[in-house]
Formats: structure tokens, sequence, C-alpha cells
């Protein structure tokens, strides 16, 4: 007999493809099947088997019946079944394993799948045994697998209606399914609610029909008001991904439970103003430009991450003032763009791309002419940082002297010298590289007057930016013969998508390499940024961490445990921690730990609290003058 709870409700969940991410017996085929010859084709039939049986097309008898005679299963493939399926149980219930067990009195597992693989996966998260309602399977003497219980109730149509209306629950029943056979509870009047679970699939039929749609079980106890693993359910979260971000980075915000939307282009300002206003997290490379107008319409936004070095492209300023801290990948793509630089340097100083083209049209031009090793040669770098610093060391390893000036005093790596000014770099050295960051400050930083410094010959390179260099006196510089090779990468304008033409000056020029900003365009670079970002995003939405941020004041936070984490963002006035304290102290709060840190524009206070606090605690502090954000997290 099933104990009643105070609630009086009971939690009817379904298993497959609610409780776990996949269906069992399609797991199952993959495993029974594996050397069948028509493996692939008998798979795709149970398949669409399965998805007319949860869409109402089929009856449930008959759809079990003929899964299972194309199955051809045995018993001795149940055990890597129950291996593959604890890996497959949805993340939102794996995250809220402490509900599942601490109301195991309330939740019952109904399901038209079979005990033998149910039970040991949903007993591993707390669910009693005895609360699990599905089919058992028949076994011949030699223990294939033959059919299943036809006494069960949920081995025919209507059977979980039939089974729910046996058990005569006392009490409310919500019922947790992706089925129709999930709903047909709830229609036949003996559910008072049916929530369609759609984290792992979405059935049009299905949620047509429900009272309510959960895209995670967090969902389902947010809106119920039950304890849960997420103070506010990440599927309400919006997380937009442009420009083709690895998807590594989609599986680590979707396996959180976010609400993510992926596109493979950039946005532009207008275009990015509609998306906006409803998201709460952005992900962009270099080309989206996150102006002051796009801010204005972002109020739910909380962070922005760049997934790549530069973030010329973001106004940090407004991001700032609106408190929305923003996150890069510094290091992740650096090799990349240093490894094309050393290549484009050896290519163009051979001229290989000329010689290149000539034999694709047949021409055999074998000589000597303009064409030198780059031992010995003078390597200057405009920009010593992460990038510049990196290329000054694998340069040196090839034999070049390398040179480089920078606005900041920087430590000069192996043999390498400091140049006191631009100029004096310019002249000196056989191959100029830019790697200065995008600020604004650095608008034509290379032009005329920079290009008539540089000596006759020069190999000239641009992998940073392409506002940094005039491109039309590039164009003269190498028609004149001052610059016998360009490699450029980057160009003040860039096609928003791969299916917009490039137009620039410098097509067609000799000895000139173009390529389309991809010096960072390494699968390598791409997965470590694809990590790293999200990893940054996360833990400033989970943790309220901000170390790391390019904006933010910097706070390395330790882990939440048993209290609430209270996040203020201020604009940087004398006062406020006061404030902060006072209110504190009003109510009798127990804080367990504060960290307060500032920058020019802002200061960011956390303050761990124990969990019982009143509500006009959160709302006093909301309200201090000066606030920018207030966030709550547990
Ligand atoms: N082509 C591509 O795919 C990629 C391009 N990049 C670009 O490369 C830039 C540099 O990257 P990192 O080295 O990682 O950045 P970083 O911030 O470590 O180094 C930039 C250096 O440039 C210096 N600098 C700034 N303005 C200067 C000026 N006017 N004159 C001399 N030095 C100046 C800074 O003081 C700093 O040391 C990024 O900001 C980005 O714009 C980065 C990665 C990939
Ligand atoms: O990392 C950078 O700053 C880059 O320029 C690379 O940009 P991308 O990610 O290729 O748009």
């Amino acid at each position: 007999m099933l104990t009643k709870t105070l609630e009086q409700t009971y939690f009817v969940i379904d298993f497959d493809s609610t409780f776990t991410k996949v269906e069992a017996l399609d797991v199952l085929g993959e495993i029974s099947l594996a050397a069948h010859r028509d493996r692939e084709a008998i798979l795709e039939k149970i398949k669409i088997i399965t998805d007319r049986g949860m869409s109402g097309e089929l009856s449930l008898a008959q759809s079990i019946e003929m899964r299972l005679q194309l199955l051809t299963a045995h018993r001795d493939h149940l055990p890597a079944l129950i291996e593959t399926l604890k890996n497959e149980i949805s993340d939102s219930f794996q995250r809220n394993r402490h509900f599942l067990a601490e109301h195991a009195d309330q939740i019952l597992i109904v399901s038209s799948g079979f005990k033998e693989f149910i039970v040991p996966i949903v007993t591993s998260l707390g669910i009693k045994e005895e609360n699990v309602f599905a089919n058992t399977f028949v076994f011949d003497e030699a223990g294939n697998i033959v059919g299943c219980d036809c006494e069960n109730p949920l081995a025919t149509d209507k059977g979980k209606v039939k089974l729910i209306r046996d058990l005569n629950l006392e009490g409310d029943i919500y019922v947790i399914g992706d089925g129709y056979t999930d709903y047909e509870i709830r229609e036949s009047g003996l559910a008072n609610r049916f929530y369609a679970f759609t984290e792992n699939v979405m059935r049009p039929k299905v949620i047509e029909k429900a009272d309510y749609v959960a895209p995670s079980l967090d969902e389902f106890l947010y809106h119920n008001k039950l304890n849960r693993s997420q103070s506010y359910p990440k599927s309400r979260i919006k997380v937009l991904l442009l420009e083709n971000v690895h998807p590594v980075a989609v599986h680590l915000f979707e396996s959180e439970g976010f609400n993510v939307e992926i596109l493979k282009g950039a946005l532009d300002e207008d275009e990015l103003i509609e998306k906006i206003r409803d998201v709460s997290i952005l992900g962009i490379r270099s080309k989206t430009q996150v102006t002051s107008r796009v801010l204005e319409n972002a109020n739910k936004l909380m962070c922005i991450g760049a997934f790549c070095i530069g973030t010329n492209q973001i106004d940090l300023k407004t991001c700032t003032e609106k408190g929305i801290a923003v996150f890069n990948a510094p290091y992740s793509n650096t090799r990349s763009v240093v490894e094309l630089a050393i290549g484009e340097i050896i290519m163009l100083v051979r001229n290989i791309v000329p010689k290149s083209n000539k034999m694709h049209e047949g021409v055999w031009d074998k000589s000597a002419n303009n064409s030198f090793e780059v031992r010995g040669k003078k390597l200057g770098l405009v920009g010593y940082g992460n990038i510049g610093t990196q290329l000054s060391v694998v340069a040196e390893a090839l034999g070049m002297e390398v040179y480089f000036y920078d606005i900041v005093d920087k430590l000069a790596l192996g043999n390498a010298k400091k140049c006191k000014t631009l100029d004096e770099l310019l002249a000196i050295s056989d191959f100029v590289s830019l790697h200065t960051d995008g600020r604004a400050s650095n608008k034509n930083l290379i032009g005329a007057r920079e290009f008539g410094l540089m000596k006759e010959g020069v190999i000239f390179l641009n992998l940073s930016r392409g506002h940094i260099v005039d491109v039309q006196a590039l164009v003269e510089a190498i028609k004149s013969g001052r610059v016998a090779g360009a490699g450029v990468d980057v160009f003040p304008y860039e096609p928003k998508t791969n299916n917009e033409e490039f137009i620039n000056e410098l097509r067609g020029l000799p000895n000139v390499i173009l390529t389309p900003h991809i010096g960072g365009s390494t699968e390598e670079a791409q997965e470590n940024i694809g990590n790293f970002v999200p990893g940054k995003l996360l833990e400033y939405i989970n943790n309220g961490s901000t170390y790391g941020s390019v904006n933010f004041p910097e706070l390395q936070l330790p882990l939440l445990k048993e209290s609430h984490r209270l996040l203020h963002i201020h604009a940087n006035v004398p006062g406020i921690l006061a404030k902060i304290n006072a209110i504190f102290a009003k109510y009798h709060i127990n804080i367990q730990g504060q960290y307060l840190k500032t920058n020019e524009q802002i200061g960011y206070v956390i303050t761990d609290v124990s969990k019982d606090y009143s509500d006009e605690v959160v709302s006093e502090l909301r309200h201090i003058d000066n606030t920018i954000k207030f966030r709550l997290i547990y």
C-alpha cells in the first residue's frame, strides 16, 4: 500500500524519454542486433514504431509486440542495456536526485517499458521498487525475449489509465511524461494535471494536450514550489550562441538545462536588437558588434562570452554600467595564430603563392630570385602580448632575430630586443607582424607614413584586427614594391556569413595571402574555446565568480554550501556596503561570508547568508540607491 503524504499528491512519472533520454527498446535493439546484417534498417523500423506508438497512431499493445519481434533480444543483453541506460538518465532527473529520494513515497514510475531494466535505473536515484509499475518480459527456455506478460494492464491499450484506476490513489495526481499514453491518464479524469516533458523529445500532439509544458524536471518543481537543484529553472534562461561556436559549448549549456538557440552566422545590429530582448547569456565571436544600442535592449542580459580573444567588438563600458559581465578566451587560440603567422612568413618570403598559382597554369618557373631564408632575418612585432611573445619564441627557434614594440613595458623573452618607438621597430625589421589588440585608438595605426618608414621589400602581416591598418595605404605600398609580400587575415569589413562575397581592394594583388579571419580557426582552438568560455559563464551564473572577466571586478568565490548567496552589483559610489550591511543588521541576518571588489565603474558585493530570511530583505537590497543588478543563488 502506498503511503499518503501531507501534500496528498502523487507524481506519476514516465520512464522512456522522460526519466531517461532514450527509448530503452531502441537501445536494446542496438545491442541485440549489433552483429545483424540489416541492423540499421531494423533499428529504423523500431524507431518509427516507437514514435507512432508514442504519438497515439498505433495501439500500445501493437507497438510493444511489433518491436519485441524485431528485437530478437536475449536475457544476456540486459546487463549491457542497464549499463547504457545508467549513463542516459535525463540531466534534470540526475540534478534533482534529492527531490526524488525525499519524495520516494509519492513518486510512481508508470511505464509500458519493462521492469527488468527500469527498476535498476530508477532505484539508483532513490525511487522505491514497489512504486515501479511496468511490464515484464517473457523468456523462452533458452533465455530469448519472446514477449511480455499479457496479464499486466500496462501491456494493453490505455494500460496506464487502467493501472492508475486500479491503484485507487487517494489524493491529487500529477503526470509527467512525453507520450500520448501519459496524457491519457489526464484525459480519463484520473489525474489533476499533465505536464508534457520536453527535455528529450517534443511531440506536438502531446504538447497541445498538456496542462503545462515542462522542459525539465526543474521546471516542474519550480511550478509546484518544490525543493529543487536550481533556484530558477535554467530552461527559462535563454542562451543565444552566434557565429558557429563549437558544439561542445552548446552541449555544456544544454546539459545544464538552459534554453539554447544557436545561429551559424553573425547578426547585424538591428537583427541582434530583435533577438537580444529575452536573452540572458550571449555567446559571440569576433564579428558580432555588441553596441550600446543593442545593450539598451538587453534588459535580461547577465553575461556575454566572447568565444575568441578580442573584445573590441563589445561596448564594454556600457556592459559594465548595466551590470553585464563579459568573459573571453584569452589563450585558447594563441598558438593557432602563431603557427599561421610562421607559415605565412616563410611562404611569403619564398614567393610560394605566385609560384604555386603559375604551376596550376602549367608554368615551371624555377628560380632563386627574391626567395630568402628566414634565418638571421629581423622580425618586428607590433604588440608583445600573448600572441606577440609566443611568436617571438617560435621565430627565435627558426633563427630569426626578434624585435618588438609595445605601449606597455614588457619583459623580453629569449633574445628579443625591445624598441623604444614604433618608428624604430618599423625601420629595422625585414618582417613586420601586427599583434596589438583592437582598441579604437589603434585605428589606422599603420598607414602611409608607417609604410614609408619600413624597409624596401618588407614582408607585412596583419592577423590582429582589420581597422588597425589603412588598407588603401597597404595596397599602394604593395603596388610600389615597398611591401614585397603581405599576409592579411582581418579586414575593416568582414562578411557576416560564408554566403556573403568578400569585397576588398587587396583582392588580386601579387604575393598577398588573403585568409578569411581564420587565425584562430583550428579544431583544437575552437574546442578549447568551446570548453573554456562556457566554463567561465557557468561559474558566473551558478556561483557568482567573475575570475577572468574583462570588465568586472574579479572575484573567485568558494562553492556555495548550505547557504544562500546574494549578489549585489552597484555603481561605485561611497557607502553602498554600509547600506547593504545595515539591512542585514536590521533583520538580524546571519552572514556566513562576504566578499567585495570594486573597479572604477562598479562594485560587486557577495554575501552568503543562512537560509532563513524574509522576502523584505531581498526587496530592500534591490532598492538601495545605485543598485544596478541584484540576484540570488542557492
Ligand atoms: N586573426 C585571428 O583569428 C585572431 C586575432 N586576434 C587578435 O590579436 C590580438 C592580440 O591578441 P593577444 O596577443 O592575445 O592580446 P594581448 O592583449 O595579450 O596583447 C596585445 C598587446 O598589444 C599591445 N598594444 C596595444 N596597442 C598597442 C599599440 N598601439 N602599439 C603597441 N602595442 C600595443 C598591448 O599592450 C598588449 O601587450 C587580439 O586582441 C585580437 O584582436 C586574436 C586571436 C585570433
Ligand atoms: O580571437 C580573436 O580575437 C579572433 O580574432 C578570432 O576570432 P573568431 O573567433 O575567428 O571570430
